[in-house]
């Protein structure tokens, strides 16, 4: 692939393990790989020459949980203002009527989000394999990640407890262990690579508490061990998710998980809201990771992440936007901010500053996913993920008082520039890879298409909002 030199920096933010600035700064790239970093760097030329005065570059983002195909479900009136169980039940009927194509073109623009807001790896969770759709699903968001060149964590999801056995998900989306099993191995085999540098590495996924049966857990840790991969799920997300628990199998969510072999520094849960404080304290010692996604937590009115205690328990933490469904976006810059001020509200105004949201959205996340060997932080040895924003953007002016908060702070979500593996696939705020406006085009039809079949079959109509406006409720 050549060397790249970026040079002249305004400022390069580490977030290696001192936290180390360098004003003035440069980066040299070999291939993937980041050979010298700081202001005083042996090489002064290279294959391709960035000069990056007046930016400021920063480690790529890390995104930990998203379900990408929900991207087409966005801004349903129908699915908005409820909890997660009926924001659920509203939302299977639509995603049964799921093609290969709207898988692909779903991840194309959730991903295509994702790497314009300076993200540089993302975790996928997909899970919805209806009766009905033939060909290898969870293949088409694997494309879509190599044609952008994101690096990719695509986790194979699972559902097999349907309505009929007590689940909550309709029997049309939900498939046999079996084949679920038949079909991770694949993914396993086909596409895990687990070298420092890997495009991509895949995770094994059943969905949640109330949606897989004991049996599936126990086979899919199982075989995720036998491979080697890492292991994910929803876990204490919403106090119904409890009581299902507590109901229907007599145990409390974390317990499930233990009973079930998914406890270890090999899984990470999503979400982890409802933890008490003795979970917390055995999810830090047995090294357990959790994806925070504070939009899809407060807009589903789940609850909200005992960070502090998390971090105090040595919890690995991440960041997540959660799936389009319940963000309605996949900025990760603007995740950042949004937990910034969440945990304001929460922990207090000392808590946790703009630059400690930063840490966890980056080497954070890289623990997490397992991967603090080769991404999270811009240092020698590591790969060359990093994104930069040009501080001459009207919405910077009278805020460059400090270099590591400003992309957060100001709230702006996108930024002008995103390397992967020392490859440019974001310039001028632009997607490299692909013409945007012609993805658009095909998305907005593909997303209608499934929402009118779904309308069709449900005879719901999706455009209704839950609830009357607010005058209407008061006068
Ligand atoms: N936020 C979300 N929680 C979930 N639980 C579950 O079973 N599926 C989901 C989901 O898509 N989003």
């Amino acid at each position: 692939m050549g060397s790249l030199l970026i040079k002249n920096a305004r400022n390069i933010i580490t977030m290696d393990g001192k936290r180390q600035r360098f004003p003035g700064g440069s980066i040299y790239i070999e291939d993937q790989e980041i050979k010298a970093i700081g202001t005083d760097i042996p090489y002064e030329t290279a294959d391709t020459v960035i000069d990056a005065r007046g930016k400021i570059i920063y480690p790529g983002l890390i995104n930990t949980h998203h379900h990408l195909y929900q991207t087409f479900t966005r801004n349903i009136p129908m699915a908005q203002d409820c909890e997660l169980f009926d924001w659920l039940i509203t939302l299977y009927d639509i995603w049964r009527h799921i093609r290969p194509e709207d898988i692909y073109l779903s991840a194309m623009v959730g991903l295509g989000e994702l790497l314009k807001s300076g993200c540089t790896t993302a975790a996928d969770h997909f899970y919805v394999f209806p009766d009905g759709i033939s060909g290898e699903l969870i293949d088409e968001e694997i494309r879509a990640a190599g044609e952008l060149g994101i690096r990719f964590f695509p986790t194979r999801g699972s559902m097999s407890l349907g309505r009929s056995d007590g689940g909550l998900p309709p029997d049309e989306v939900v498939q046999k262990e079996s084949v679920i099993l038949k079909d991770t191995q694949r993914v396993i085999e086909t596409y895990h690579d687990n070298s420092r540098f890997s495009m991509i590495r895949v995770g094994v996924a059943p969905c949640s508490p109330f949606s897989v049966s004991r049996d599936l857990l126990k086979e899919s840790a199982n075989l995720a061990r036998s491979y080697g991969v890492r292991m994910h799920t929803h876990l204490a997300e919403t106090k119904d998710e409890e009581n299902f628990c507590l109901e229907k199998l007599g145990l409390r969510p974390l317990e499930f998980m233990e009973d079930t072999g998914w406890v270890g520094d090999d899984v990470w849960y999503a979400h982890g809201i409802w933890f008490n404080d003795d979970e917390i304290m055995k999810m830090g010692s047995c090294g357990c990771g959790v994806a925070h996604c504070p939009s899809s937590n407060m807009k589903l009115s789940s609850g909200t992440f005992p960070i502090m205690k998390m971090l105090q328990n040595g919890v690995k933490v991440g960041l997540g936007v959660d799936g389009s469904a319940s963000n309605d976006a996949s900025s990760m810059l603007m995740e950042v901010k949004i937990m910034n001020l969440l945990h304001k509200l929460q922990a207090g105004s000392t808590a946790l500053s703009a630059e400690d949201c930063l840490y966890v959205a980056t080497r954070g996340s890289s623990k997490v996913l397992g991967w603090e060997d080769g991404i999270g932080s811009l240092e020698v040895g590591k790969a060359a993920d990093l994104f930069m924003v040009d501080t001459g953007r009207l919405e910077f002016a009278g805020a460059l008082f400090d270099d590591a908060s400003l992309p957060i702070l100001t709230g702006t979500s996108q930024v002008d520039m995103t390397i992967v593996g020392g490859k440019i696939v974001v310039k001028e705020g632009r997607l490299v890879n692909i013409d945007e406006e012609k993805l658009a085009m095909r998305a907005q039809i593909a997303a209608s298409r499934m929402l009118e079949t779904a309308a069709k079959h449900t005879k719901m109509n999706y455009y209704k909002p839950r609830i009357q406006s607010f005058e209407k409720q008061l006068y």
